[in-house]
């Protein structure tokens, strides 16, 4: 690892913090995507296609066709002498994987969807359910013979992929699949998953983004230990429990130390240790690098540039990229600030972690682990009632660092640093036993979210800001609305779960009117509009994405349904 320091600008103090460096294979790519935006032209550009492709050949005879093709003064191609050399020398990025069926998949699992009774949405269950098979993959021959020549990963498992142009696993999309996979009884697969992000950690330390080489620089929101505690909830494997322990324990310094370590000084004097998104990289993300490059055009000075890209990938990170939630003028990519946020779901997901591991540590008999994560999660527990709970408006709110104390080893807490935009962030610790046990917290919360705004005709939304950004309304549809969904109903009170349900039918319904809508299921990512259930010609995502699909199932399977749920929007 690389300390900016050493790299051959020096930033500080506006770019702090370590750096990963990448391959020399990715570093490759990135000047073929270049290349091919020059040559290909900006219209329906997608830069990631360029960084997943592979070599036929060794990067020196690639590199070197690549460097003989004849350029213009921009760096263009003739389209013929591009085309001709990426047939050559290239292949595609579908060629790393394989399909596979997985090995649990049938196609009406025993005891599917009991509470499902409505026979067309039984259909859609189970339809659902079968496109587990279309987004299963398994890493190709070719990538474990020669990983140098791919930036895929070899994965030892099969992988449920999200879909679309994400043909690899990805750290966060996988808890939703899970919890979908649990709903299809396919323990196998899941647990085939889990051991590939268990492997990560062994390898690098934490999980990744995803499993490219290009995301070895950062991870994604924390949530192995929530798909591990699902998984042994329904098959008691100890085998998984020994082999994830030891590497959650891993994950979790990974995210409370160095520069993902925050520690705020409250009004009593009393010191809190938070946790924040924080990417080893400050240049452009090569899946995005022509993009990233134009966002930071406008800035003249390389030290600006470094810190924009480090939020850029930081802001990756999180899962919310992109989101105003980030930006200091709501308008502006190139104000994002995410290293400088202390963020509500993450504390809440690493708090989540510390009680997982308590548990798993309990059943494994690990008694030192056991006192350790128990003190750590009443640690995190005050420590976001004081930083994050605002009692008035009955949310949680994410707390920016002061500017001015930038650089320091302790930050001063100050009330007015609390964002007091809404979220749906705002609501996750719903999701977490310490605070959904609490019953007037809970009616607070329920009720402050009922009138946030947040909730639409689709379910709810990750935001009320209508920007562009994908993470922002109408785009952003959060998955995180069933861990909401989830802790209103752990809370055990019928009027949370009443909301709960009700937050579900949206979703629910919007799905099913899309699938009927389209009368097919598509493996990408796909909008619709749906006058009445997308809430007058807001856009939903379609089932058929991976994290969808298991949001769909574990709703499906959660609250059951007697009720037809057929669209009325044709
Ligand atoms: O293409 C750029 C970015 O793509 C990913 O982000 C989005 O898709 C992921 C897969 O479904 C999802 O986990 C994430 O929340 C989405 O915003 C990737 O994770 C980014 O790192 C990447 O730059």
């Amino acid at each position: 690892m690389m300390t900016s320091s050493q790299s051959k600008l020096t930033c500080k103090p506006t770019d702090y913090g370590p750096v990963v460096p990448t391959t020399p294979l990715v570093i490759f790519l990135q000047s073929v995507q270049e290349t091919a935006l020059k040559t290909f032209g900006s219209s329906n550009f997608d830069p990631k296609l360029y960084v997943d492709l592979s070599l036929k050949y060794d990067l020196p005879i690639v590199k070197k066709a690549f460097n003989d093709l004849p350029k213009t003064e921009n760096g263009s191609v003739l389209v013929s002498d591009f085309k001709g050399f990426l047939s050559k020398f290239m292949n595609g990025a579908e060629d790393d994987l394989e399909h596979v069926v997985p090995v649990d998949y049938v196609v009406e699992p025993h005891g599917f969807l009991p509470k499902v009774v409505h026979k067309g949405v039984r259909d859609w269950g189970l339809e659902v359910h079968s496109l587990w098979k279309n987004l299963s993959r398994k890493v190709s021959k070719r990538v474990l013979e020669h990983p140098e020549l791919h930036t895929l990963l070899p994965l030892k498992y099969p992988v449920i992929i999200p879909g679309s142009r994400f043909q690899e696993v990805y750290y966060w999309d996988s808890y939703w699949v899970i919890r979908g996979l649990l709903a299809s009884k396919m323990y196998e697969t899941a647990k085939g998953i889990v051991l590939n992000l268990i492997g990560l950690i062994d390898t690098y330390g934490y999980v990744l983004n995803g499993a490219r080489a290009y995301y070895t620089n950062r991870s994604q929101p924390p949530l192995l230990s929530s798909m591990v505690v699902e998984i042994y909830k329904r098959t008691n494997d100890m085998d998984l429990v020994k082999k994830a322990l030891p590497a959650l324990i891993k994950e979790h310094k990974f995210w409370n130390s160095g520069i993902h370590n925050v520690i705020i000084e409250d009004d009593q004097g009393l010191t809190h240790n938070l946790s924040r998104y924080y990417a080893m990289w400050n240049q452009p993300r090569p899946e995005s690098f022509t993009i990233d490059t134009e966002t930071a055009d406008k800035l003249t000075n390389d030290c600006e540039k470094e810190q924009l890209y480090r939020e850029l990938a930081s802001t990756a990170e999180s899962g919310w990229d992109f989101s105003t939630r980030w930006m200091k003028n709501t308008s502006d990519l190139a104000t994002l600030t995410t290293t400088t946020i202390v963020p509500v779901d993450l504390n809440a997901f690493v708090l989540k972690m510390e009680l997982d591991i308590t548990l798993l540590a309990n059943v494994a008999g690990e008694t030192s682990h056991v006192l350790h994560f128990n003190r750590a999660s009443e640690a995190r527990k005050k420590a976001m009632d004081t930083i994050f709970w605002n009692a008035e408006k009955g949310q949680w709110f994410d707390y920016w660092l002061n500017d001015s104390s930038s650089g320091k080893d302790v930050y001063k807490w100050d009330a007015s640093n609390q964002n007091q935009n809404i979220f749906a962030s705002n609501f996750i610790p719903l999701w977490i036993e310490s605070f959904n046990s609490d019953e007037t917290v809970v009616k607070k919360v329920a009720q402050s979210l009922e009138s946030s705004g947040l909730l639409r005709a689709a379910g709810v939304a990750t935001s009320l800001s209508n920007s562009s950004q994908q993470w922002d309304f109408p785009n952003g549809w959060a998955p995180v609305q069933h861990m909401i969904v989830d802790g209103l109903v752990r809370s055990g009170s019928k009027e949370a779960r009443s909301l709960a349900k009700d937050i579900a039918i949206r979703w629910i319904r919007t799905n099913y009117a899309a699938y009927k809508t389209s009368k097919a299921m598509h493996e990408k990512y796909d909008v619709i509009k749906c006058g009445d259930f997308g809430g007058g010609g807001e856009y939903v995502p379609q089932t058929g994405f991976g994290w969808s699909n298991g949001v769909v199932l574990a709703f499906l399977e959660e609250f059951g349904w007697a009720e037809d749920l057929s669209p009325q929007c044709q």
